[in-house]
Formats: C-alpha cells, structure tokens, sequence
C-alpha cells in the first residue's frame, strides 16, 4: 500500500497542516505532521469548550470503530513549551488513501494556550520513533509503524515548499520530486529523533566550513536552530542584522536580501535560499523581520526544522537500519 497527502503552509510557514481522517464515518482533521515527536493527538469532543477556539474536533462516540483503550493516559511537553494530555482511543486512520485500523488516537483533555490559539491546527501526527510515545501504562505506535507491514517499501517522504503546498508520501519514493539523486545518511534513533550529522555548512557562496552540525529532522519545528557559533558567523553577513533580546533572537530590515545558507549531507549540500531564512516580521509595521536561523541554546543538539526542510526533498527510511535521505529540488 502507499499514501499521499498535502501538506500546507499556515502562519508563514511555520507549520504544514494535512487532512487526517479518522473513524466510521470519517471526521477529517488538519493535523501537523512532526517528525520530532510521536504522539497523534487530536482536539475532541473531552477537550474543554473554552480550550476550542476554532479547531475540529474528533469524537469518539460518533465513530463505529472506535475503541477506548482502557485506563491508557498521555501527556506531552514540546521543546517550545506548548503541551497537552488526556485519553486514548483506537481508531481508523485514513491519509491519502491509505487506511491503518486501531491506531492510537490520543484525545486531548487538555491543551496548553498555545495550541487554543492555533484555530487551524487539530493535533498532530508524531513520526519519530515509537520509543518516544507518550502513551502510559502501555506504549502505543506511531501511524507510520503501524502502517509499516502494510507498506510497499518501509519509508515515508517530505517534500515541504516555500509559501505554498508540499506533500507528504508514504510506502514510496517519488523520483520525479527531486533533481539529481538521493544522498543517505546515517541516523542515530537511540533517543527516538530523527538524528544525524551534518559533515558543514557555508554562507552564501563561501567555502564549506567544516564544523559538523549533528541535529534531528523535525517538521515539527520552524525555524533551523544551530550552535550559536553557526548563527553568528550568518549573521556577521548582513550589516543590519542584529540580536534582539526582547525577541530572544536576531532580525534584520524586512527588506534585507539574506545569503543562502548550505548544509552539507555525505558528500552532497543542500542550498537554503536566502529568502526561506527571511521568517515573519516581529512587528505590524513589518519593518523588522525575524530570521529563519536561530541560536539551540539550552536544546543539547540542533534542530533542522521546517527552513532547511523545505530546500530539499526528504526520505524519511524506517527500514531495520533507518537512515535519513536528502536530494535537492
Ligand atoms: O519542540 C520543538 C523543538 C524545540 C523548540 C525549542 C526548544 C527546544 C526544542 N519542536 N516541536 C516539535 N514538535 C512540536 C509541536 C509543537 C511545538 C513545538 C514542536
């Protein structure tokens, strides 16, 4: 079997939102697809009416093939500092046209504010490993390990854009999404991420640095967040860019051209345009802007999120061995 979904830009690009259906009949959400996690949960008919500012809602009692998974309780914490809990059911889940019954669908019965003011996110769909679900007394899988033995290949693939649809793809891999080839690399999943290790970067068009970068690849998350000597060394770059304490990062003149940003993988790099590093402006006047790169500070290891995602195409390899592959497009 396969699946294929799109995968849109809301707020900026600072998440992708897909159609999940899930239940008999089908009540479809827009969740958030994250790599960096590996809970599904989703807004519901128990999460608190003055939690729901806008969201769908999934409802248990409505679907003919849910189950309640009896005594079974989740609760999650996000590196942002956005969180939620609550009760489990099993359920049918349908995305892009491949169906996976009795998965885990966590219902939320509380949310933290950050997600109250999300109206168009539903929950999420975690796609790290399952030794990160949150599920207590028994550990639940992921949609994607659950899906698995049903799968023509064992791999699952971002293809993010800049200010406009991606797809998400499941069971194969897309040769024509991609220019040139695919280059592998290993991953470390001994803490559930999809980690490795970035061999460099540059700026613009300077020469590789050979400071490795060792990160996991979120979806989950916006912005890239690399080692502070990274960030500094892009941001000498640009006259007027700055650090702003009351952001808790650097901006720039919203009309500032930035220099690309590369990453090397194996022996290949991918080229973040300068233009995906430009994020949002901090102000309504949308003279200052906030960059796309910032500081991971405090985190313990990098995060490639949502910026350096975007420039390329990703496989997502759950084979025995998992590996991470990256091709530009
Ligand atoms: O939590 C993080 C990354 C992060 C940010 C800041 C400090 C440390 C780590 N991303 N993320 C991954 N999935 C998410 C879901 C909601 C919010 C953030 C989410």
């Amino acid at each position: 079997a396969t699946g294929s979904v799109v995968a849109t830009p809301a707020q900026y690009d600072a998440e992708y939102l897909s159609p999940v259906s899930i239940g008999t009949p089908a009540q479809t959400l827009m969740l958030d697809f994250d790599t960096g996690s590996s809970d599904l949960w989703v807004f519901s008919s128990e999460t608190p009416k003055s939690s729901v500012q806008g969201q769908t809602v999934y409802n248990p009692s409505k679907s003919s093939t849910a189950k309640k998974l009896s005594g079974a309780t989740w609760k999650i914490s996000y590196g942002d500092g956005s969180s939620s809990s609550g009760s489990v059911y099993t359920d049918k889940v349908t995305i892009g046209g491949l169906s996976v019954s009795n998965v885990a669908v966590e219902s939320a019965q509380k949310v933290s504010r950050e997600f109250t003011a999300e109206a168009d996110l539903d929950g999420l769909l975690g796609l790290a490993f399952s030794s990160i679900n949150t599920v207590q007394p028994t550990q639940q899988k992921t949609f994607f390990d659950m899906a698995k033995p049903s799968l023509d290949s064992a791999v699952f693939t971002a293809d993010l854009k800049y200010g406009k649809a991606g797809k998400y793809n499941f069971g194969y891999i897309d040769d024509s999404a991609y220019n040139g080839s695919l280059t592998y690399t290993a991953v470390d999943s001994s803490n559930g991420w999809w980690m490795f290790t970035s061999p460099g970067y540059a700026v613009g068009s300077g020469t590789l640095d050979s400071t490795s970068i060792t990160g996991i690849a979120d979806t989950g998350t916006t912005l890239l967040l690399v080692p502070s000597s990274v960030v500094t060394t892009y941001y000498k770059q640009i006259r007027n860019a700055r650090y702003d304490s009351s952001q808790a990062g650097y901006v720039f003149p919203c009309s500032t051209s930035l220099p690309s940003f590369t990453y090397a993988v194996g022996n290949s790099q991918i080229v973040i345009p300068g233009k995906y590093i430009n994020f949002a402006p901090v102000d309504s006047a949308g003279s200052s802007c906030f960059g796309g790169i910032q500081s991971d500070e405090g985190i313990g290891f990098s995060i490639f999120g949502d910026v350096a995602l975007k420039a390329a195409f990703v496989v997502f390899d759950g084979s025995q061995s998992p590996r991470l592959g990256f091709a530009s497009k």
